[in-house]
């Protein structure tokens, strides 16, 4: 039976923490490890899950989903690298570090598997992009889709394409919610009230998220159902492209590619 330890339970380890149990991973088959006490102490109380130290984890589960922050990582591998047994998996939910990272600091032979997942993980809407590292198998990324599907939506991608995947699907949610924070901002300009503008901009965000997903139409041919002749939809978007919309984007998930890879730089 699988046991599951997830070294550096902050935001990202409880959504995987919260997630598995949610779709009926025993108790008994999750362990937590955090720094500070207080917080281990919190994930074993809210989740009825054993708080460990990395020692423990290593030596009682049988993967180990990596969750500090890139900049944390080399400290924990000099932690717990050296005795950690090669026939245990090593699932790295980090940014930017690719799998030789781990590779480097652990026995030869012991399988890396590269995740990156997002926040609406907590709806069980993740979208999970899975790469094998070196050592690792087809047995090995089953193992991870096992963890990641009860999540959301998984797909396996090659290890190259991961900082890319960083900049869309990682940080995708914060630019949806910045968009939305600033169209309501938009309505409050236009005299509505705030609560009013949350919810018809929250419900046409949802409505055409889920329209993108079912229809299997291009986002084009979407947009251009809504811009009639002459109509209200064209003067918005006449403005975002004046503004630079489109070019913002660009420049911003390019700079988020290039922020994942420096972190690898710096690591
Ligand atoms: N937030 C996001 O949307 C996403 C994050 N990620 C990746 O997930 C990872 C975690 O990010 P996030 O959850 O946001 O960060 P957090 O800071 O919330 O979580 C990291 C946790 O690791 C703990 N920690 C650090 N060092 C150790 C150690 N040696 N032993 C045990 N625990 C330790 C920290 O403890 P303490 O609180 O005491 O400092 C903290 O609780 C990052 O690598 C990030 O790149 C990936 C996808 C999305
Ligand atoms: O901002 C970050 O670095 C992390 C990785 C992807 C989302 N959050």
């Amino acid at each position: 039976m699988t046991v599951v330890a997830v070294l550096g339970a902050g935001k990202i380890g409880e959504l995987v923490l919260s997630g598995l149990l949610r779709a009926g991973w025993p108790a008994e088959r999750l362990l937590v490890t955090a720094r500070r006490q207080a917080r281990a102490e919190e994930l074993r109380e809210r989740y009825g899950v054993r708080a460990v130290d990395n020692a423990t984890a290593v030596a009682e589960a049988d993967v180990l989903a990596i969750a500090v922050k890139p900049q944390d990582a080399d400290a924990l591998l000099s932690e717990i690298g050296p005795k950690i047994p090669a026939d245990k998996l090593i699932i790295s939910l980090c940014a930017g570090l690719p799998t030789g990272f781990f590779a480097a600091r652990l026995p030869e032979g012991t399988p890396v598997v590269r995740v990156m997942t997002n926040t609406p993980a907590l709806v069980d809407q993740a979208m999970t992009a899975i790469s094998a590292g070196s050592h690792a198998t087809g047995e090995h990324l089953a193992v991870a889709e096992e963890m990641f599907k009860p999540l959301g939506a998984t797909i396996r991608v090659p290890e190259s394409q991961q900082d890319a995947v960083t900049a869309l699907s990682g940080s995708g949610p914060a630019y949806f919610y910045l968009l939305v924070e600033a169209m309501i901002d938009a309505g409050i300009l236009l005299g509505l009230p705030r609560q009013v503008a949350h919810e018809l901009i929250v419900q046409t965000a949802i409505g055409s998220a889920i329209m993108l997903r079912d229809s299997g139409e291009h986002p084009v041919k979407l947009r251009e159902a809504v811009t009639s002749p002459a109509g209200t939809t064209i003067s918005a978007i006449r403005e975002l492209e004046n503004h630079g919309v489109r070019a913002a984007l660009l420049a911003a998930l390019e700079a988020a590619r290039d922020r994942a890879r420096e972190i690898a730089a710096q690591a």
